[in-house]
């Protein structure tokens, strides 16, 4: 079993072009102008090491409400029921003031025990201060559903900003991983 790695967030936030500046291979993950490109769970192998995992954004309003329902379902089954699940990267667009579906769905990941770090995503498009204005805003809303704030990384893939830090994050979950997963071997 490979550690695995959940990328979320709504829809157009940048989830496949954060993967694919991560892992270095354009054209990995499909990246579109178009929100909803990503419908399907996506497993992408990295250093045959361990597994991100590219979700479809949630709160997609153009498909219809029954099958967003039921894709929202499914990811929160995997969410809670994935073994190999680490933890989930949640990005938000930090172009935007906090957002309600965001704030919620990571207060849903608190409430079920799941682990999450927050990536805010396309920092390039403003300057760093409207970013950092942004980001201290949804860490004081976070603060009124958790005790304790989240690991924070600031990204832009298109400067590829962030990429060192979230890698470095994932290198040291991976290795305690790796350590548990010996001990019940021996
Ligand atoms: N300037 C800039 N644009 C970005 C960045 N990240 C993503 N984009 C653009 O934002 C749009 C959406 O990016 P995607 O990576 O497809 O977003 P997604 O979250 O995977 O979208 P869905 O799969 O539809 O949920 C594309 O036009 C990207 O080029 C960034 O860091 N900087
Ligand atoms: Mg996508």
């Amino acid at each position: 079993m490979l550690p695995e790695y959940a990328f979320i967030g709504r829809s157009n936030v940048g989830k496949s072009s954060l993967i694919n500046m991560l892992t270095s291979k354009k054209g990995l993950a499909k990246t579109s102008q178009t929100p909803g490109k990503t419908q399907l769970i996506n497993h992408f192998l990295i250093n045959e090491d361990w597994y991100i995992v590219d979700l479809p954004g949630y709160g997609y309003a153009k498909v219809s409400r029954s099958s967003r329902e039921e894709w929202e379902r499914f990811i929160r089954y995997y969410l809670k029921n994935r073994e190999s699940l680490q933890c989930v990267f949640v990005l938000v667009d930090s172009r935007l003031e906090p957002q309600m579906a965001d704030l919620k769905f990571c207060s849903w990941l608190g409430e079920q025990g799941i682990p999450f770090l927050l990536a805010f995503t396309k920092a390039d498009k403003q300057s760093n201060f409207k970013t950092l204005q942004n980001v201290e805003k949804f860490k004081v809303a976070l603060l009124d559903y958790f005790e304790e704030l989240p690991q924070i990384f600031i990204t832009s893939a298109e400067k590829r900003d962030g990429r060192e830090e979230i890698l470095t994050a994932i290198d040291d979950i991976n290795k305690n991983f790796k350590s548990d997963f010996k001990k019940k071997n021996v």
